[in-house]
């Protein structure tokens, strides 16, 4: 398995070495100009008098040979050497000079063999007989740094530094050393730049340094976008650049630096234009001569022709390259294939590799052997190179050349920069001390900026906070169960974004400092789909894909939320840090608590964000999600019921977010846990305390006569959320109102209603008299604190049942007790009525009951509290199936959303949401005709009744 892994990845390596062959022989030939076999021998990175002991094929083709010492006792043991899996090495004729037969990579070594996958030979056959003698020579060890030059690496610098006078006066001090040691170092120098750490900033000044000290620098990175962002920050200063390879962006200030732009301004460009044209000439006059003769003297004069252009090309590239102090490259740019071969191989002094966590090692070759002294930078914290094809990914080929060497030489070649100049404090605290050892710190400029702090940004609870938890635990918003595979999305989590992007553009902040992240791609188009239309400028990005970019306010959307505690990606400490260190003045997590608290590392983030930050649970946003539960609209709600003497009512703003109060803890009946997993627990005793008297507050409450009970604004947000947790609890709606510190909670009884329009949910049945829920308090189970609320619930249900039970029998029985008089009655009286009476009572009960779960086939979540109505099919769906696209609506809600577009030309963000059911005019109106229908049916009974009773 390991073997197979190993020729595996040796399949890779080869593939990519193929580009870098040429560098790979100037090097070996430079060690062996430099230094004895024997003494590389001895240093462990070269095996001298090899054999042939056994070969064959391995996979893909490629041919595993396995090499001993050469000596005729079969037992002899290899010398002690640096030999390890994945190592690159040359095979060479054991006394020949120059070129290797050809490159391998080792899969295997004993104390007596070194197995090696080998590469096909440039020229023909390999003759591996038994008879000949070998060599191999490690070219990059991934056991031990790069190569033989790396074992002095951590040498002692060559010159003794001299305070530098800096191009750029506002470095602060760990940039500075940065830029003084990597200067000083002889042969390798890594720069760790925690994300805004000013890394490239750094670089910068590392290289114009080196420019004026005379050296010709290399400068390399991954990507054309990253090669072109130091072109950029370079091209203002007064160093000569020159791009090799096609940039990724066509901005003026890179494109003069490309190469083709500089030929153009050359001397030589015009001349070479005269050669063009010479040899379309000839081209021209060769397919109208007349003879063979005239033909062939044509051919040879272009031959000429293009030899003068070739070389006259090559000589302006040349100088081009040559003046050049520095030459910038991607890492497969600077091949010695290209441009570079124009150049002596001991041209560069320093080659520079930026964003180098994010290359793949075998690429960061291509430069590293072009010069004798490397400068690394990147952050190994941040998330390694995209691997695509291999398994063997997960077996070490994305560990980068960065994340290796910066743990093998830490301090005697590493340096980490850690003044951050992008996030608020409370943003970067969490990462620092996760991943960056506690030790960055935040500049002055960034400490404290607040979202408020941006212009035509009004302050409100939003704009003035750096750490916002949206939980969702407990609330049923489960994530998609997709068939096929990984992906995953989110729906309710959708919601919940698009609620806080409102909030945040409401407040005046601009939604393209906005983005929105998710580690999934399906969620990352469901947030499209939901948020484009209204917020065209607003950027949705999966994780991966936001690497290295920032913006004022990040959203994420961790997607997971199952019963499993399933987290799968989120597992990867480097995503969850890059997702978190884009945000500047705002990060905003919405996020189960309950799903992604099973891993310490998230549970230390979602710790982090309620400790510094506000913690709301998605609880307070529901109200606004699903406006069906409540009769009237939410704005209506207060003045609902009669109101207790002395409770002002303050409406809440419609379409505004809902509330403050905190709490991850608030379960829906049914769900599996303890209602504590981020609030009420965490705390300890004194929540407990707290949590009695609230609960006694609302047992108080309960048993009097007041309708509603609004708790104080002054209650911090851990108190707000045990409020809600216990409301949740005793069956009572419960509703924060107010802005910022205004804002409380106020409790409301589920007052005996009217019945309800058939598609209401929610209607308690008919019981005066009797306050609704829990008549008795609720005992306390024990684990203090602790709330089983599915016990309750069940309790709940159980009781319902047989009120409602009560009520039917009620109902029935005038009815049963006069069967006779009934029949007596027959012709009087149309029995018709009676009977319709009746199953119009068993009709609401049937659709109460129906109403209570779900409508997506096989779900069982309750939707008491919290269900959705789905317009198109007039169905209720709990929150992972409310979306018409989730349980079948979704042609259906299409059609409907262009409809509307077309008739009134507005785009509403939540297509369907707004219906016509939720008119004022027209549900009052449908209200008053059930109400007039029910009394109507109620004076008969009555009627009937007092006939009996005459
Ligand atoms: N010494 C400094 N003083 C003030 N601002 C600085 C300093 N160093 C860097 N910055 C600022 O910090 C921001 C990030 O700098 P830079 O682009 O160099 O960082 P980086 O580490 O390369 O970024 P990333 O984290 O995306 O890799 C820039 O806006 C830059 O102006
Ligand atoms: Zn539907
Ligand atoms: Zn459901």
């Amino acid at each position: 398995m390991a073997a197979a892994m190993a020729a595996e990845a040796a399949e890779r390596h080869l593939g990519l070495l193929r580009d870098e062959r040429e560098a790979e022989l100037a090097q070996s030939r430079a060690w062996q100009e430099s230094v004895s076999l024997k003494e590389l021998q001895r240093r462990g990175v070269c095996l001298l008098k090899l054999q042939v002991s056994s070969q064959r094929t391995g996979l893909y083709g490629r041919l595993l040979v396995t090499f001993q010492p050469r000596k005729w006792d079969s037992d002899t043991e290899l010398p002690s050497n640096n030999f390890g899996p994945g190592d690159i090495v040359g095979l060479y004729e054991s006394a020949g000079q120059g070129d290797p037969l050809c490159t391998g990579v080792v899969t295997r070594v004993t104390p007596k063999a070194v197995t090696v996958a080998l590469e096909e030979p440039r020229d023909g056959e390999l003759a591996l007989d038994h008879e000949r003698s070998f060599r191999l020579t490690l070219f990059c060890s991934l056991s031990n740094g790069f190569g033989p030059a790396a074992e002095s690496a951590s040498d002692s610098p060559t010159v003794s530094p001299e305070p530098l006078e800096f191009f750029n006066a506002s470095l602060d001090e760990s940039q500075r050393e940065a830029v003084s040691f990597s200067l000083a170092q002889r042969e390798l120098a890594i720069i760790h730049g925690p994300p805004g750490t000013g890394k490239t900033t750094t670089l910068v000044e590392i290289i114009l340094q080196a420019v004026q000290q005379g050296l010709k620098v290399l400068c390399c990175a991954p990507s054309n976008v990253a090669v072109d962002n130091l072109v950029e920050r370079l091209a203002g200063c007064r160093a000569r650049l020159l791009r090799l390879g096609h940039p990724a962006r066509l901005l003026q200030p890179i494109q003069q630096h490309c190469l083709d732009a500089v030929l153009a301004r050359g001397d030589t460009a015009h001349i070479v234009a005269d050669i063009r044209r010479d040899i379309d000439h000839a081209w021209a006059k060769t397919k109208k001569a007349q003879d063979k003769g005239e033909r062939s003297h044509f051919l040879g004069e272009i031959k000429t022709l293009r030899k003068e252009l070739k070389e006259r090309e090559e000589a302006a590239m040349t100088a081009a390259l040559s003046q050049a102090s520095v030459v910038l490259a991607t890492n497969t740019g600077a091949s010695s294939d290209g441009p570079l071969k124009l150049l002596p191989e001991t041209h560069f002094d320093l080659v520079v590799i930026d964003e180098c966590a994010q290359a793949l090692e075998a690429s960061c070759w291509i430069p590293l052997l072009q010069a004798p002294k490397c400068i690394l930078a990147g952050d190994h914290k941040q998330l390694p190179p995209t691997i695509i094809s291999h398994r063997a990914a997960a077996e070490g080929l994305s560990l980068s050349l960065m994340e290796r060497l910066a743990e093998h030489y830490a301090e005697r070649a590493v340096r980490m920069l850690t003044v951050q100049y992008r996030m608020h404090r409370d943003i970067m605290e969490w990462a620092s001390s996760e991943l960056y050892g506690g030790r960055l710190s935040a500049h002055p400029s960034v400490a404290q900026h607040l979202l408020r702090d941006l212009p035509g940004v009004s302050s409100t609870e939003e704009t003035t906070t750096p750490l916002l938890l949206i939980d969702t635990a407990g609330c049923g918003l489960f994530e998609l169960e997709v068939e096929d595979e990984q992906s995953k999305g989110n729906p309710g989590e959708v919601q919940l974004v698009g609620m806080h992007v409102q909030a945040l553009v409401d407040a005046g902040v601009k939604a393209k400092d906005i983005a929105v992240v998710a580690p999934y791609n399906l969620q990352v188009d469901m947030l499209r789909q939901h948020l484009c239309h209204s917020h065209p400028e607003l950027e949705i990005k999966s994780v991966d894909g936001f690497q290295g970019r920032e913006k004022e306010a990040v959203i994420l959307s961790f997607v997971r939320s199952n019963r499993k505690g399933e987290v799968g990606f989120l597992a990867e400490e480097r995503r969850i840090n890059v997702a978190v260190t884009r945000a500047r003045r705002q990060v905003a997590v919405v996020c189960d608590s309950h799903t992604v608290g099973s891993r310490p590392f998230l549970r230390r983030l979602l710790d982090h964000l309620s400790q510094h930050g506000l913690v709301r649970s998605a609880f307070e946003y529901l109200d606004d999600l699903v406006p069906q539960n409540y009769p009237g609209e939410g704005r209506a709600q207060h003045q609902q019921g009669p109101k207790a003497p002395g409770h002002k009512a303050r409406p809440a703003p419609a379409g505004k977010l809902k509330a403050t109060a905190a709490g991850a803890g608030s379960q829906k009946p049914g769900a599996r846990s303890s209602p504590s997993a981020a609030g009420a627990g965490r705390d300890g005793s004194g929540s407990k305390e707290r949590g009695d008297r609230f609960r006694a507050m609302l047992v108080a409450f309960l048993e009097s006569s007041e309708v509603q009970l609004d708790f104080p604004a002054s209650l911090n947000s851990h108190e707000r959320m045990l409020v809600h947790v216990l409301a949740e609890e005793y069956g009572l709606q419960h509703l924060s109102s107010g802005e910022g510190r205004d804002r409380y909670i106020s409790v409301c009884k589920r007052l005996p209603k009217q019945p309800q329009l058939p598609s209401e949910p929610l209607p308690e049945p008919p019981v005066p008299s009797e306050p609704p829920l829990p008549s008795e308090p609720l005992p306390e189970p024990p684990g203090s604190g602790k709330v089983d609320l599915k016990s309750l619930h069940l309790e709940r249900v159980q009781r319902e049942k047989s009120r409602r039970e009560e009520a039917a029998r009620k109902v029935q029985e005038p009815g049963r007790g006069s069967r006779k008089k009934d029949k007596s009655e027959a012709k009087g009286k149309p029995a018709i009525e009676s009977v319709a009476g009746e199953d119009f009572e068993a009709l609401i009960s049937a659709a109460i009951e129906a109403d209570r779960t779900c409508g997506f086939p096989r779900c069982k979540a309750s939707v008491t509290t919290l269900g959705q109505l789905c317009h198109h099919c007039q169905r209720l769906f709990c929150f992972s199936h409310h979306i018409p696209e989730v349980h079948g609506c979704g042609e259906k809600a299409k059609a409907h959303a262009r409809q509307r577009i077309s008739r009134e030309g507005i785009l509403y963000p939540r297509s369907g949401s707004k219906d016509k059911s939720l008119d004022p005019a027209k549900r009052a109106h449908l209200q008053r005709r059930l109400d007039k229908k029910l009394s109507e049916l109620t004076s008969q009974r009555k009627g009937k009744k007092k006939d009996k009773e005459k």
